[in-house]
């Protein structure tokens, strides 16, 4: 038994068109599912939450959405172990489907589903927001403070990318708004407490991902050696370049190439804390659960069993 959890309106409709195509495909091959679709912001959590209380044992649970659904479904897994994961993406960045090599067309993904090649246990990162009362999150593909959460903030609320989504055009606002938020994204300073020791305190932060896998917003390799299963986060750190070095390098960023140059630093670590000295947006997986100064960031080890 397949329990989907659909999110009809990822990228602009997408989702439910894909979900016909699966259904037909399963109905096809008389398949014995479940299938439940998202309503609003957080639906997915509560989805996941019921499955898995009201089924004992292990779940396959299918996700059909983008990454935002995917992070609202890890979100919402009371027991990992009891849990293997299927993912059919239908979202406009699929950072997560990219990463793992799942492919964007339905039927070869539900495919793989449905007669997997292989099993992997893949890293989780998990958020704690430091004196507020936002609840810690989890994340399937990357988190960040700064720069790239401005962006994700700003496109979410752009009725433009959705209409631009229809015709498959939704990654030029992406770019209109990451050109944009160069100029207006504030840089910090702060204080970067990498495994429990001070690394120091930088000036001018423009962003700090923190990254299980090596893609977000929509295909840029911020973290070109990130694995998902070495139980470390990859961590990318933007600090001390003007607005223009910034723009320079923005288009190394689609290949990888930015992290040799001065200013932006990578590595690899278990756990950050970053103290700003400002408040500034945070996302995880896209969506933005905080605006804060003060954040702790893990890696919490082989946590999603994942059907590729
Ligand atoms: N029925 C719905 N109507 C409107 N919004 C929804 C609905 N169901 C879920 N959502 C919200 O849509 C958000 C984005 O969805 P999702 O990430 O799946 O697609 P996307 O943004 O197009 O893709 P990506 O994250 O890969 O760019 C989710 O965070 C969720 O809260």
């Amino acid at each position: 038994m397949y329990h989907f959890i659909i999110n009809p309106k990822s990228s602009s409709g997408r989702g439910i068109r894909y979900w016909w195509i699966v259904k037909s495909e399963l109905d096809r091959q008389q398949i014995s599912y479940s299938a439940t679709f998202t309503k609003h912001m957080g639906h997915a959590t509560e989805l996941t939450e019921q499955i898995c209380n009201e089924n004992p044992g292990i779940k396959n649970i299918v996700v059909l959405g983008g990454d935002g659904t995917i992070n609202e479904v890890v979100n919402g897994i009371p027991n990992f172990s009891e849990v293997l994961l299927g993912y059919i993406p239908s979202g406009s960045s699929n950072d997560l489907a990219r990463s793992l090599g799942i492919p964007n067309d339905p039927i070869k993904a539900l495919c793989n589903i449905l007669k997997p090649s292989k099993f992997q246990y893949l890293d989780i990162g998990k958020i704690d927001f430091i004196n507020m009362s936002t609840a810690p999150r989890k994340f399937a593909c990357s988190s960040g403070m700064g720069y790239d959460a401005n962006v994700c903030m700003e496109v979410q609320a752009s009725p433009l990318k959705r209409r631009l989504n229809r015709f498959g055009a939704g990654k030029l606002v992406y770019i209109a708004i990451a050109i944009k938020q160069l100029f207006f994204t504030k840089q910090l300073n702060a204080t970067v407490i990498v495994d429990g020791v001070k690394k120091d305190t930088y000036r001018k932060i423009l962003l700090v991902s923190s990254m299980i896998h090596k893609y977000e917003g929509g295909g840029l390799r911020i973290t070109p050696d990130a694995s998902p299963t070495d139980g470390k986060l990859s961590i990318c750190l933007v600090h001390g370049l003007s607005k223009l070095r910034t723009l320079i390098l923005l288009p190394t960023i689609f290949v990888g190439k930015h992290v040799k140059f001065k200013g932006i630093e990578t590595f690899h670590c278990s756990e950050i804390e970053i103290i700003a000295d400002d408040i500034t947006a945070v996302h995880t997986d896209g969506e933005i659960p905080a605006v804060c100064s003060h954040i702790k960031v893990q890696c919490i080890a082989g946590q999603i069993r994942m059907i590729l």
